[in-house]
């Protein structure tokens, strides 16, 4: 038995997207296991982003399911959550495409407003803000810390007063991590978080998520185009094309998988020996 499959953090099952006419993603069906990294991977347009719209409930499938299994206690379905319970109660965190920090707050700030939930949780409807006693200022000690922490494990510490809009552009994308980190997720999805880096900012991006598996124990899903990154760091990867899923396995089985090869060509079948005795991914 593989690992993914035998304790899942996710299980999505035949997860379909229409839009009007058109299917961006056509019956599903994939786990994610519970401490390794997964990519998902696949030429522009098969549908990459939409499953990730789909599993953080930025879109409401047409059909299928999705199960954020905890280690213990009940699972969530998310296909009937919103993006805020996604987050706040099945504890899945996500980083976009296009980097979403709010560029006016500092550094420091925007890892606070991501811990916001439990800030507002314990000050019982403000009143404990105001006096700054008790439960909040606890909880506002505790989400400090937690700050403090993301901000030494991604080396930006010396940069926590400053404006996050400020920061060169690998800075920001490794602060969007520890944001999402900030919320302590089960499941931290990453859109493409090497694009934009280069080789040095990439090798520190591999070593930060290998830190962030071996330590938090979680599991990390993500959106990656740069394969150098995905067959080095991934231990399970599920390929896409058109929206369907084509292959699913191991990067070794992955890179060797004939149909994974030409979906990424764009060969025809009857061309497809010939080029995949000439490219490997
Ligand atoms: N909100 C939407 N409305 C209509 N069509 C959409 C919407 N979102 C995505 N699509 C379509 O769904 C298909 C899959 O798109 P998606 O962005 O998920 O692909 P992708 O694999 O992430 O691509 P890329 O690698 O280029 O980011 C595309 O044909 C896209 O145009």
């Amino acid at each position: 038995m593989i690992s993914w499959h035998e304790d899942p953090v996710l299980k999505v099952e035949h997860l379909t997207m229409r839009f009007g006419g058109l299917v961006a993603i056509d019956d599903v069906s994939f786990d994610v296991g519970r401490h390794d990294i997964t990519a998902l991977i696949g030429p522009n347009g098969a549908g990459k982003t939409t499953v990730f719209n789909c599993i953080t409930g930025f879109y409401k499938p047409t059909e299928g399911t999705m199960e954020l299994r905890q280690p213990e206690g009940p699972a969530f379905r998310l296909e009937r959550l919103d993006d805020h319970q996604i987050n706040a109660s099945a504890r899945v965190a996500r980083t976009f495409q296009n980097i979403r920090l709010f560029a006016g707050m500092t550094v420091l700030e925007n890892l606070m407003v991501a811990q916001h939930n439990g800030l507002s949780r314990a000050s019982a409807l403000t009143v404990g803000a105001i006096l700054g006693l008790g439960n909040f200022a606890r909880a506002e000690k505790a989400a400090v810390e937690l700050a403090r922490h993301w901000l030494e494990r991604v080396g930006l510490v010396s940069r926590a007063d400053e404006p996050a809009g400020d920061l060169p552009y690998g800075d920001q994308r490794r602060l969007e991590i520890a944001r999402a980190m900030c919320t302590r997720p089960l499941l931290l999805c990453l859109d493409e978080p090497a694009a934009g880096l280069n080789a040095r900012e990439s090798d520190g991006l591999n070593e930060l998520l290998y830190s962030i598996r071996e330590q938090e124990k979680i599991a990390i899903f993500l959106i990656e185009h740069d394969m150098s990154v995905v067959m080095a760091i991934s231990d399970h990867i599920i390929v896409l094309d058109y929206g369907k899923k084509i292959a699913d396995g191991t990067p070794k089985a992955i890179r060797d998988d004939a149909s994974v090869i030409a979906a990424y060509l764009g060969v025809p079948d009857e061309e497809l020996p010939d080029a995949v005795s000439e490219v490997r991914l």
